[in-house]
């Protein structure tokens, strides 16, 4: 695909009320899930970004009917739980690694073979975290080397069901061996040191599998019977708070604004950014807090803030991990220091995020400081980024990198150019209308 290049440029206030995409994370589940399911589950507000199209290919190529009607409500008709079909094409993952990681759970305790390709981003990302699990389980896996893509996995049916105490904060791993446990005989149980994500377990609940949770020893203990008849669901995706977070950030730092994004999930286990950024002092309200499909919702009105550095506790970590980015920005523009630690994940992810944060912040005239595991900004006081008249941030195929920047350059004293916007589409692909529409020059 060609790249988008696009500026952005200083904007007078920011004001209105938007809806974002839905949530990234829980579309993929509810393809997943609708497509093992006997009959027809139908989805109300998925994201038609890239990443989750991706995953709708790779269920369809594996015996999936998946279809968009013409009020953009997706009916899905499964195979049932053990009836994926061999694929008979390599599947394309495109950019996204929840796709490929849960999938490979899925392929696992299938007597299928399938191989997984991607983009250059994602055939640099280490998929050896969910084969060592896997493995045990019986499936066995031909890969690049270093565990990458591209990859073939063979999967084993029965599969051996296990316990498996996951070494790394991850709901990608989770889910995929959860996911691989839904079609293996008897009981595979997760133990999650650190709470992440929890959006498998809810919906796999949703679709009538049997799962519990418990508290051994301050972990979380998961448990899946595997060999499970889900049954069909109606579904309502929840807007993306992790899409969400990249205008309410604008809206905090650009003077004047005030923007409502309505509609937005917040699961406990993933609105981390807003308790951080309201501990900085940023002026956020919950409006019409409610319940939409088994997710926390609200409307989030944001106003401009003065914001102060913070330490972040990196317990807090997981709950926020795809919004570093945006916080590295925020805080920039905040008075005094923020000091992050326990972000070594944020390295793997679809480019070395702390890499290229600290990078592109120093060269808007921010000073900063990068370690193993996070960064330390020295913030501006709401200073507007210098930029020497301009600059050109490369966005690596890193959806949340050009989004990052895009913000920064509303508030900074020249235009902040992106060298391409294109990988937006992975899980935000209305970013650049919505940005227009409350104001932003782009
Ligand atoms: O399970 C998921 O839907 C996701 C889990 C996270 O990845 P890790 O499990 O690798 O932390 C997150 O970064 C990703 O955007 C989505
Ligand atoms: C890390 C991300 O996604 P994935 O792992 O699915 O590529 C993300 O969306 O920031």
């Amino acid at each position: 695909m060609s790249s988008q290049p696009a500026r952005f440029k200083a904007a007078g206030p920011l004001r209105g009320r938007i809806r974002v995409p839905g949530d990234k994370s829980i579309s993929h589940r509810s393809l997943m899930l609708s497509a093992l399911a006997i009959g027809e589950s139908r989805i109300e507000g998925l994201l038609e970004g890239e990443d989750v199209l991706a995953t709708a290919a790779a269920m369809r190529a594996m015996g999936a009917t998946i279809e968009r009607d013409a009020d953009g409500v997706w009916h899905v008709s499964g195979v049932g739980v053990g009836g994926l079909l061999q694929p008979g094409n390599a599947l394309d993952m495109g950019n996204s690694g929840t796709s490929t990681r849960l999938l490979m759970g899925l392929v696992a305790s299938h007597a299928i073979t399938a191989t997984f390709v991607g983009d250059a981003s994602l055939s640099k990302r280490p998929m050896g975290r969910v084969i060592e699990p896997l493995s045990r389980m019986g499936a066995t896996f031909s890969a690049s080397p270093g565990g990458r893509l591209p990859l073939m996995v063979h999967g084993l049916c029965p599969a051996v069901p296990i316990e498996y105490r996951l070494p790394v904060a991850s709901a990608q791993v989770k889910s995929a061996v959860l996911l691989a446990g839904l079609n293996a005989p008897g009981i595979t149980r997760v133990i999650e040191p650190i709470a992440t994500r929890d959006h498998s377990e809810r919906m796999l609940r949703g679709f009538g599998a049997e799962l519990t949770v418990e508290e051994v020893d301050g972990a979380r203990l998961i448990s899946i019977r595997g060999e499970a008849e889900l049954r069909p669901q109606q579904i309502i995706v929840p807007g993306d708070p992790s899409s969400a977070a990249f205008p309410i950030v604008a809206a905090l730092l650009v003077p004047g604004s005030d923007v409502v994004v309505e509609n937005v999930g917040l699961n406990p286990t993933r609105a981390g950014i807003y308790e951080v950024l309201r501990a900085m002092g940023a002026d956020l309200t919950y409006e019409n807090e409610r319940t939409v499909g088994g997710e926390p919702v609200a409307d989030i009105r944001a106003r401009h803030s003065t914001l102060t550095g913070i330490e972040v506790p990196p317990d807090i970590a997981p709950s926020m991990i795809d919004e570093f980015p945006i916080l590295f920005v925020a805080a920039a523009l905040a008075e005094g220091r923020t000091v992050t630690r326990g972000l070594e994940e944020l390295r793997v992810k679809e480019s070395d995020r702390l890499a290229l944060m600290a990078r592109g912040l120093a060269r808007l005239g921010v000073e900063v400081q990068e370690t193993e595991d996070g960064l330390v900004i020295e913030g501006r006081g709401g200073a507007p980024f210098s930029t020497n008249g301009g600059t050109t941030i490369a966005a690596e195929l890193d959806h949340r990198i050009a989004m990052s920047f895009a913000i920064a350059g509303l508030v900074s004293s020249a235009p902040v150019e992106i060298d391409d916007m294109s990988p937006v589409a992975t899980s935000f692909p209305t970013f650049m209308p919505l940005m227009h529409s409350l104001g932003a020059d782009a």
